[in-house]
């Protein structure tokens, strides 16, 4: 290709020539980068994956899925490490839908064929309401499967949630008996909930990598996602239609999966929520820049100190555990941007906080570390009108406020308990002016 030259666009032919294009058996909801990196990555690495094709549904708009389409599904996945990157072709997605194709995604659950359906729709999808939310269609869908007789399912929850399978179920439970109690009864009997613990981090992709891929790769693909090296996925329960053998990509299958839900969950989201929200508050754009600032990091150790203290040791290797993590954020060539992961506080909070604070106050201490997480939330959301959340409406009433009566009001949307006591909302409020503290330097 001659300088000026616009590449070609990636596609199935040139990605893969010759190889037959694996059939539909899983189906995904919320085709997001997170999709990309993981549950794509590690179905394209599993031993049978010539035997397992997904099809990706999109959450809001159809825009991932009319470029993924166009490129036939395939796209690139950029491993960038501290060093460089390497780039992966991934084929595992073969079809890609616009979220709000309903009929499609029925068809396809209906389909005997499809025997598993993974899920990355946020946190805040879990509780939303409504007849567009992706648990709306997909209990539409199963309705679809209970009528064709099409066998059990398994859906795999695949986002940040504390019992993310269990929360699956309740929420998909409560949909199905509103509209048809049979339609309960049947997803009882035959949709197997599976819990799992996912790690990869996948920034949002920009420009600027789009156009490092068609240098280095000599392809356009519009789809390309930028990840880690690292990955991890924990998964706890059955797959009673059979699934892909993620177990040969590394994948790790476990009884008792709550240690490692709360590992992962308080440690590496607790730290970032952390970063993000006392890092916007003192300047900072990125997870690895936030981590360079003192107060910010001691912010991160005092809370691992404190979770650490509710995990079990046996197994989990907790000091490696955080030395990899302070390795992973410290990674500057990603640039994981600290307004992602600021976004939907009062649902990431509940779980990544309030049970570090719940478990130390009931041993007599005080959970300062976990409430320094709450106090860098309130710092940033006192010092911004542009934030997202389900509960907008609530955070700007709160906001209305001022002192320590803004700091309990919007506790209290986090645990309306711990906003009744005095002296806790004093001290989160105190923390705040420590957050937003001019930086010293030695
Ligand atoms: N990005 C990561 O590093 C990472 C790592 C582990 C887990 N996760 C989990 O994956 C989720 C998605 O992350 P991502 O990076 O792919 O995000 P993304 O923004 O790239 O994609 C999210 C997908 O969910 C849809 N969606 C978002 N909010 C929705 C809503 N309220 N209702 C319906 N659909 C909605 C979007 O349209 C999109 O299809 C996270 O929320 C998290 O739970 C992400
Ligand atoms: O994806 P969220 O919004 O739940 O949380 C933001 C980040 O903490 C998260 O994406 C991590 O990078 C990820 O969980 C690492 O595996």
């Amino acid at each position: 290709m001659s300088a000026g030259q616009t590449p070609p666009r990636l596609s199935r032919a040139t990605a893969f020539p010759g190889q037959a294009t694996p059939p539909v058996r899983m189906v995904h909801l919320g085709l997001g980068a997170f999709h990309r990196s993981h549950q794509a990555w590690y179905t394209q690495h599993a031993g049978d994956a010539a035997d397992w094709g997904i099809a990706a549904f999109t959450g809001r708009r159809p825009d991932a899925a009319e470029i993924l389409t166009e490129q036939d599904g395939v796209f690139t996945v950029v491993e960038r490490s501290g060093v460089g990157d390497s780039f992966e072709l991934i084929g595992s997605i073969v079809e890609a839908v616009d979220g709000s194709d309903v009929r499609r995604l029925a068809g396809l659950v209906a389909a005997p064929s499809t025997v598993v359906v993974t899920l990355t729709i946020t946190e805040a999808a879990y509780a939303a309401a409504g007849a567009e939310t992706p648990l709306a269609r997909l209990v539409t869908a199963l309705a679809a499967r209970k009528d064709a007789d099409a066998g059990p399912i398994a859906v795999v929850s695949c986002d940040n949630l504390a019992e993310n399978g269990l929360v699956a179920r309740k929420a998909v439970q409560a949909l199905a008996e509103a509209t048809d109690p049979a339609l309960g009864e049947w997803i009882n009997a035959n949709v197997s909930f599976v819990s799992t613990s996912v790690d990869r981090i996948t920034p949002r992709t920009t420009p600027e990598d789009l156009v490092e891929v068609a240098e280095q790769c000599g392809y356009r693909d519009e789809a390309a996602v930028v990840a880690e090296p690292f990955h991890n996925w924990i998964l706890s329960g059955d797959f009673p239609g059979g699934r892909p053998r993620w177990e040969e990509a590394g994948a790790i299958f476990v009884e008792d999966i709550e240690p490692y839900e709360n590992r992962k969950l308080w440690l590496l989201n607790g730290a970032h929520s952390i970063l993000a929200y006392a890092g916007l508050v003192r300047g900072h754009a990125t997870v690895a820049e936030a981590l360079s600032d003192d107060v910010c990091r001691s912010a991160v150790e005092a809370f691992w100190d404190e979770a650490s203290r509710h995990l079990p040791d046996e197994g989990l290797d907790i000091p490696g555990y955080r030395k990899a993590l302070l390795d992973r954020f410290g990674n500057s060539r990603i640039a994981h941007h600290l307004t992602q992961i600021a976004m939907d506080g009062t649902t990431k909070l509940r779980m990544r906080a309030l049970p570090v604070l719940a478990a130390e106050r009931t041993q007599g201490r005080s959970g300062d570390g976990a409430a320094r997480m709450i106090a860098a939330w309130i710092a940033y959301l006192s010092a911004t009108e542009d934030f997202q959340d389900p509960l907008v409406d609530d955070i700007r009433t709160a906001k209305a406020h001022d002192g320590e009566q803004r700091t309990a009001a919007l506790l209290a949307l986090l645990s309306p308990g711990l906003a009744g006591d005095s002296a806790l909302v004093s001290h989160i409020h105190r923390q705040q002016d420590a957050i937003a503290a001019p930086r010293t330097h030695a």
